[in-house]
């Protein structure tokens, strides 16, 4: 349903896409994850035709995202970060005023309108204005507008971002029962936990470059066996908290800090925990609790790239 083939985009001498190849199948959920910069809104821009890339191509159910952009802009609905509402205008007129854009007229628009606005579950606020919506009522309102047209696909960059846990819980079940309906989902996002309830396969990126694509089976096979060890601290890190006498610990195979935790990438943890510990206690580090938690999204990534996602 979307191949890019080559994709790249340079803003001067920052290479914002590098050289992006990857297929997303007719009805699959297909997440981007990568930190913040690492181009997918830049890759969403440009498949919704509305950035030219510096190289590269794309097609969208077969047509080319540079020869037949209006054709394109038919099938996808997109969902951008950047919420574009009229404040003063209740929900029922922001999506009125959409559904204008996309050419949809009188009865239908209505009746897309309101059926739009069921599914978001915002038909009872439809009348006030958005200045008093929540965060989470934007977003939801923002889908709908994406919606409108009834697209085969839909780009959603990082629809959760910012809002309460009870709206992002409502985006990520109307993601899913969007895609049992037929349609083809491009997702982006920073949350590994996202990623990985919703994805069919997840596309890692990082700088512009697509590190690692598979089903998170796959991608969890490229880390092994390996478990991360979380260390929770009482106090902040301690700035000489010697990372690499941790790393050189045998069976580590990666270590990173944050904030109050360090996280280390093993394949023992029974074995390797004592002398983490003890490393740590040398340091003056008086330690809360450890977890171990099994092998996931954000390991691979830490392995692949040495950081942790929210970098
Ligand atoms: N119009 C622009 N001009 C110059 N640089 C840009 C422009 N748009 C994006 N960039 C840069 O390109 C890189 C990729 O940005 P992009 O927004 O695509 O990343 P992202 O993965 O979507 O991250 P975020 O979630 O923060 O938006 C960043 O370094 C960003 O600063």
């Amino acid at each position: 349903m979307i191949r890019v083939q080559n994709l790249t985009k340079r803003f001067g001498h920052l290479t914002a896409v590098d050289d992006l190849n990857f297929e997303v199948r007719e009805g699959e959920i297909f997440s981007l994850l990568g930190p913040n910069g690492a181009g997918k809104t830049t890759t969403i821009s440009i498949l919704s035709t509305l950035l030219l890339p510096t190289s590269g191509e794309a097609w969208i159910g077969g047509y080319s995202i540079l020869k037949h952009p209006l054709e394109v802009r038919r099938l996808i609905g997109v969902v951008p970060q950047e919420i574009a509402l009229y404040q003063d205008l209740s929900g029922y007129e922001n999506l009125w005023f959409w559904g204008q854009m996309y050419g949809l007229k009188d009865k239908e628009l209505r009746q897309r309108i309101h059926s739009t606005l069921e599914q978001v579950g915002l038909s009872e606020k439809a009348n006030q204005k958005v200045r008093t919506y929540s965060g989470g009522m934007k977003r939801r309102l923002n889908l709908a507008a994406g919606l409108l047209h009834r697209p085969r696909v839909l780009f959603l960059d990082e629809p959760t971002v910012g809002i309460d846990p009870q709206s992002r819980r409502a985006i990520l079940d109307f993601v899913k029962s969007l895609n049992h309906e037929g349609i083809t989902i491009l997702y982006t996002t920073h949350y590994m936990e996202e990623a990985q309830e919703l994805s069919h396969r997840v596309g890692i990126m990082d700088h512009g470059r697509l590190i690692a694509l598979g089903t998170q089976l796959e991608l969890l096979q490229q880390v092994g066996e390996h478990d991360t060890l979380v260390l929770t601290f009482e106090d902040d890190m301690n700035p000489m908290l010697p990372l690499e006498a941790l790393n050189n610990v045998p069976g580590v195979v990666n270590v990173i800090q944050e904030d109050h935790r360090l996280k280390v990438l093993t394949h023992a943890s029974g074995e390797i925990l004592p002398h983490l510990i003890a490393v740590c206690l040398e340091h003056g580090m008086r330690i809360r609790s450890v977890e171990i938690s099994e092998p996931n999204l954000e390991a691979v990534f830490l392995k692949l790239t040495g950081r942790a996602l929210r970098d």
